[in-house]
C-alpha cells in the first residue's frame, strides 16, 4: 500500500489505526494463503508498480472509446514486457497465476486488457487440451507473445448451450486440413475477450467432421490475421462486437468463417485426435475433458470474487471512516458514518464475505490442483465432483460479490456514484462473471444435477462423497435441533440444504409416477432445483470457511484468532438472519432463538467496529491497484475528489464553444 508520510493521513483515519487491536500483517498472511505467498505477491507488485511508462496522463474514462483501446494495448504491451522479462524471471510459469499479477494488472487498467484472455484463457488452454508436441510448438510463442491469442466458443446464438455450436470443423484428408465454416448468422462467434482487433489466434470451438460423421465440439488453434500487416486472412471475418456495459478496452469481437482451411495438426488433440486418414480415435476417459478450460477459470473466479469485493469494501470502509453525516446527537460533532449500525451491516458482511469466498477459494483451488493430479493417472473419478462444486460455487461468489460490490457503492452516497470512486467500474466489471463461464442459473442447475444422484445415493445408503456426506443423517431422517453455537448453525444450513433437495427429489419422483417424462419433471422442478443448489453452495461455503479459519488460526496471535472468528461467526449469523424462513422450515428454531441470533449479529457488529479499517487494510492493496478517490491510503478523499474533477476535459476551457453555437443564438431566439 501506499502509506505516503503520517502527516499526510486523515486524522479519522489515523484514529482507527490506533484503535485496532490485532495484527494486520498476520491477517494479510492468512488471506494471501501463507507468508511465502505475501512476500512473493509484494515483490511482483513491487517490480510491475515501479515501470513508470504504464500511467495514464488523463483518466481512462475522459478518453473517448478508440482511444481507451489505443492506450490498453500501448498498456498491454508495457505490462507484458514486464511479464516477461521480469516476472517469469522470478517465478517461472507459476506467476502466470499468480495474485500478485493478478493485483499489478489492475493497477495498469481501470477496465480490463485486452490481453486479458490471451493469459486467461488461451494460454490455459494450450496447456489443458493439446498434446506435449503441440504444446512445444505452440507455449513459447505465446508466452513470449510472438502471437496473440482469444478464446472463442460462445456464438451469437449459442453461449449456454455448447453442444448446439454450429460453426463446423470438416476434415479433408485429401490436404490433411481442416475446414473451418460459418454455415449461419447465429454461428458467428461472438464475446471472445481480445478477439475484435488484438488477437492473431484464437481457439475456436467448433463441431467436428470426419468421414461423413459429426464428433461433437472440440477445440482448434486457428491464425485469423497477418503476423507482419495484422489483416484478417482471405476466409476470415473479424470485428468488435459494439459498446458494452464495462470492458469496452477487452476488445470483444466476432468471428465468421467462409471455407477456411487450417493443418491438421491445429487440433488441440490432447483429449482426441483425427488421423491423417481422417480416422477419429478418442483418448481421454471422460466425456467432458475438452470442457476442462473452463472449469479451471470457474475455480479461479471464485478467488477473482473475493478480490474485487475486497477491493469495494476496502473503498467504502475507508470512506465511512473519513465521511461524517448527520447529528443524532443535538449539539455533538456529526459522527463518522461507520459509527451507524446500518451502515455497519451494509459493509462488515462485505470483509467478511471476502474472506469466506478467499478462503474457500483457496481450499478450491487446493482439490482442483489433487482432482488433476488424479486426472494424470488416468483416474476422473472426482471430476463429477469438482465440476458440481466449481458450478455452484463459481455462481454463488460471483452473484454475491457482485451485489455485495453494489452495496459498497451504495454506502458512498453519492460519491459512490462518481467514476474516480471506482466503485462503478468495479460493479460494471464483476456483475458480467455471473454471466460468463457459465451463466448463474445453468451453473446450479449443473449441482443440482449432482446433487439429486447424491441424495438417491444416500437413501439407498451407499457412501458419498465428502462435500455432500451430509445427507446421509438428512436421508435417515434426523431431525436437526436449533442450536446457534457455530457448530449447530452449520448443521441446520445443512439441513435446509438436504430438505430442499429431498423435497426436489421426491417431487420429480411424483411427476414421473403420474406419467411425466423425466425431462419434464426436471423442468417443472427447476425453481426449487435452483434454489437447493444455493442452500447446498451457502452451506459449503459456511462449513469451509470454518474449518479454514479454525485451521488457519491455530498458531496465530490471540487477537488474530478472535476477529477472525468474530468476522466468520458474522458470516454465519448473517445468513442465518436472510434465512429465517428456510431454518423455521427445516430446523427446530423458534422466535425467541430468532431474536437471540439478531441480538448476536448486533453485537458482533459491535465488536467488529473498532478493528474495521485494520481488516481492510489486511487486503494490502496500494493505491494503485484501487483507483479510488474514496479509498486511498491516506483518507484524503475531498482533496482527490476536487484533484480528479479538475482533469475533466470539460474543465479544460471556462466557456464550451457550445456556448457560443447554440446556447447564446437559443437566448437571442437565432436559433
Ligand atoms: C492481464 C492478465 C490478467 C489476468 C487476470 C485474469 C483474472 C480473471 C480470471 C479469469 C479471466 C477469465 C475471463 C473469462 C471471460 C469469459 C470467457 C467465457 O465466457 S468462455 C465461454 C464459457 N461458456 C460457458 O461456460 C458455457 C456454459 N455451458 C456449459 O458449460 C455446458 O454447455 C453445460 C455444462 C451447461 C451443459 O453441457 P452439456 O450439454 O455438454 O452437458 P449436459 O448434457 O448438461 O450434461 C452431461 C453430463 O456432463 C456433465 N458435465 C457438464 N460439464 C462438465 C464439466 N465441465 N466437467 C465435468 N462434467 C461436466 C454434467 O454434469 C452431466 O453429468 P451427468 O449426466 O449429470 O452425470
Ligand atoms: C463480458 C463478457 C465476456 C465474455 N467473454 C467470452 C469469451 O472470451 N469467449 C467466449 O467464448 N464467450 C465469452 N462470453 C460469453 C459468455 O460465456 C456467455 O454469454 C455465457 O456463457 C452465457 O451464455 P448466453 O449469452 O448464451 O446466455 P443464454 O444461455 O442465452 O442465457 C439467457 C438466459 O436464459 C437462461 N437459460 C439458458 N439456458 C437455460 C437452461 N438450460 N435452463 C434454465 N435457464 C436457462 C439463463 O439463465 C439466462 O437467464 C463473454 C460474455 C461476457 C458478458
Amino acid at each position: 500500500m501506499t502509506k505516503g508520510t503520517q502527516a499526510d493521513v486523515n486524522p479519522d483515519l489515523k484514529k482507527e489505526r490506533l484503535k485496532c487491536n490485532f495484527n494486520i500483517q498476520e491477517v494479510t498472511f492468512i488471506i494471501d494463503g501463507g507468508k511465502d505467498k505475501t512476500l512473493q505477491r509484494k515483490k511482483i507488485e513491487d517490480v510491475a508498480l515501479n515501470i513508470a511508462a504504464s500511467i495514464d496522463e488523463v483518466p481512462e474514462e475522459c478518453l473517448n472509446l478508440k482511444e481507451r483501446y489505443d492506450n490498453a494495448v500501448r498498456k498491454s504491451c508495457v505490462y507484458s514486457n514486464i511479464v516477461k522479462n521480469e516476472l517469469l524471471e522470478i517465478t517461472g510459469l507459476e506467476a502466470l497465476g499468480s495474485p500478485g499479477l493478478r493485483r499489478t494488472a489492475d493497477a495498469f487498467f481501470k477496465d480490463v486488457s485486452p490481453f486479458m484472455l490471451h493469459l486467461g484463457m488461451f494460454v490455459p488452454t494450450i496447456i489443458g487440451q493439446c498434446t506435449p508436441e503441440q504444446q512445444a510448438h505452440w507455449l513459447p510463442k505465446a508466452l513470449e507473445m510472438q502471437i496473440i491469442g482469444a478464446y472463442a466458443q460462445t456464438e451469437l446464438g449459442h453461449g449456454t448451450f455448447i453442444r448446439g455450436l454450429e460453426t463446423t470443423a470438416t476434415y479433408d484428408p485429401a490436404t490433411e486440413e481442416f475446414v473451418l465454416h460459418s454455415p449461419t448468422l447465429t454461428s458467428t462467434k461472438w464475446w471472445a475477450g481480445g478477439l475484435g482487433n488484438t488477437a492473431n489466434h484464437c481457439i475456436v470451438v467448433a463441431q467436428l467432421y470426419t468421414k461423413g460423421q459429426c464428433h461433437g465440439t472440440h477445440p482448434f488453434i486457428v491464425p485469423i490475421r497477418d503476423l507482419d500487416t495484422h489483416e484478417p486472412f482471405p476466409g476470415v471475418k473479424v470485428g468488435d462486437v459494439g459498446i458494452r456495459m464495462g470492458f469496452n478496452t477487452a476488445d470483444n469481437g466476432f468471428l465468421r468463417f467462409n471455407q477456411y482451411r487450417i493443418p491438421r495438426e491445429n487440433m488441440m488433440m490432447k483429449n482426441a485426435k483425427v488421423m491423417k486418414d481422417g480416422t477419429y480415435v478418442k483418448v481421454a476417459r471422460h466425456e467432458k475433458l475438452t470442457y476442462g478450460t473452463m472449469v479451471f477459470v470457474r475455480v479461479t473466479l471464485v478467488m477473482e470474487a473475493a478480490f474485487n469485493l475486497a477491493k469495494a469494501a476496502t473503498i467504502a470502509v475507508r470512506y465511512s471512516a473519513v465521511r461524517r453525516q448527520s447529528q443524532p446527537k443535538p449539539g455533538e460533532p456529526e459522527p463518522q458514518i461507520l459509527d451507524y449500525p446500518t451502515q455497519q451491516h451494509k459493509l462488515f458482511i462485505c470483509i467478511a464475505t471476502a474472506h469466506a469466498l478467499q478462503l474457500t477459494g483457496l481450499w478450491l483451488w487446493r482439490t482442483f490442483e489433487a482432482v488433476l493430479a488424479d486426472m494424470r493417472k488416468g483416474d476422473t473419478d472426482s471430476l463429477p465432483e469438482l465440476h458440481a462444486l466449481s458450478s455452484c460455487l463459481k455462481a454463488v461468489s460471483t452473484s454475491d460479490s457482485a451485489a455485495l460490490i453494489e452495496q459498497c457503492r451504495f454506502a458512498c452516497g453519492g460519491h459512490g456514484y462518481m467514476l474516480s470512486s471506482n466503485l462503478p467500474l468495479l460493479y460494471s466489471f464483476v456483475t458480467a462473471t455471473r454471466t460468463y463461464e457459465g451463466d448463474y442459473t445453468v451453473l446450479l442447475l449443473q449441482t443440482a444435477r449432482f446433487l439429486v444422484k447424491a441424495w438417491e445415493q444416500a437413501e439407498s445408503g451407499k457412501v458419498l462423497t465428502p462435500t455432500v456426506a451430509y445427507l446421509a443423517c438428512a436421508a435417515a431422517k434426523e431431525k436437526v435441533v436449533w442450536s446457534d453455537s457455530v457448530d449447530g448453525m452449520i448443521r441446520s444450513f445443512q439441513a435446509v440444504a438436504a430438505g430442499k433437495i429431498a423435497a426436489c427429489a421426491e417431487n420429480i419422483k411424483r411427476l414421473t409416477k403420474t406419467g411425466t417424462s423425466l425431462e419434464d419433471a426436471w423442468q417443472l422442478s427447476t425453481v426449487r432445483l435452483v434454489a437447493a443448489s444455493e442452500a447446498h453452495c451457502r452451506a459449503m461455503i459456511c462449513q469451509a470457511y470454518w474449518h479454514e479459519v479454525t485451521r488457519l488460526t491455530a498458531s496465530c496471535s490471540a487477537s488474530v484468532k478472535i476477529v477472525m472468528e468474530q468476522l466468520a461467526t458474522l458470516y454465519l449469523v448473517y445468513w442465518a438472519l436472510e434465512t429465517t424462513g428456510d431454518l423455521l422450515r427445516y430446523s427446530t428454531i423458534c422466535e425467541s432463538e430468532l431474536n437471540k441470533l439478531q441480538l448476536k449479529y448486533e453485537e458482533l457488529l459491535a465488536l467488529i467496529r473498532p478493528n474495521a479499517v485494520g481488516l481492510v487494510d489486511a487486503f494490502d492493496f496500494r493505491d494503485e491497484i484501487l483507483h479510488s478517490t474514496l479509498g486511498a491510503y491516506d483518507g484524503r478523499v475531498y482533496e482527490r475528489l476536487m484533484e480528479e474533477a479538475l482533469k475533466s476535459p470539460l474543465n479544460e476551457t471556462s466557456v464550451q464553444s457550445s456556448f457560443h453555437k447554440y446556447i447564446r443564438p437559443l437566448a437571442k431566439g437565432k436559433l
